[in-house]
């Protein structure tokens, strides 16, 4: 949200992709619509990627020494890996720091596989067996929570605040300045 209030043009191009879907007279946003709004789901992936809520995945280990490319992983030893910065990868992603969700979009509709099983470019969720068993609730959350906050009201900085992005490390990463935003609600 944080985001979409810094940039209110991309805000505006999601309530016009939501307008396009959403029948007149419909209260709330549902599940349904979500499959038709592949502007928002490019939103919260360039979220999760920009803004991992666990930098690093759990621990893990082998059962076995293993070489990958010119590392020896040793048997047993604690891997951690910092999956905040694969997504963040000069190499893989173009000017990764910024904000940028049409990055997501591709010209042949296909959507971006955050289970990694195609290829890993980032891993909010981390991938494999030990993948998170919440990554698709988390998703459909995110989406329908986002598209309903947004389809009801406009969402303003206040004035003169530029939305620092910060970060800082509780539980999981979150604002170290808390979002304040002035919301109007949207004319029906
Ligand atoms: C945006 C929300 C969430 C994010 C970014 C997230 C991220 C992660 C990550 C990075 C891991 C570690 C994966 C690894 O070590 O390879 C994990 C594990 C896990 N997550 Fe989530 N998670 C989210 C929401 C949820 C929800 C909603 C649930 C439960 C309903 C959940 C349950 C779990 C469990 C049980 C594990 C441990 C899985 C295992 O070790 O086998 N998570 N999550």
């Amino acid at each position: 949200m944080a985001n979409l209030v810094k940039y209110p043009q991309i805000q505006e191009k999601l309530f016009m992709e939501i307008k396009g879907v959403v029948r007149d007279g419909e209260e709330n946003i549902k599940e349904d619509d979500l499959q038709q709004l592949p502007y928002l789901k490019a939103i919260i992936l360039e979220g999760l990627r920009r803004h991992p809520p666990f930098h690093f995945v759990f621990p893990h280990a082998v059962t076995e020494d293993v070489v990958v490319g010119e590392y020896v992983i040793p048997k047993e030893a604690a891997i951690v890996i910092n999956a905040a910065e694969m997504g963040w990868d000069l190499k893989v992603w173009e000017d990764p720091m910024s904000f940028n969700p049409s990055r997501f979009l591709n010209k042949e509709g296909e959507t971006f596989d955050i289970t990694g099983r195609r290829e890993i470019k980032m891993m909010p969720f981390g991938v494999g067996r030990r993948i998170c068993p919440g990554y698709a609730l988390s998703m459909l959350h995110l989406e329908y929570f986002v598209a309903n906050l947004v389809s009801k009201f406009e969402w303003k900085a206040v004035d003169g605040d530029d939305v620092d992005l910060s970060e800082e490390q509780e539980f999981t990463m979150v604002m170290k300045n808390p979002l304040q935003a002035q919301l109007s609600l949207r004319s029906k």
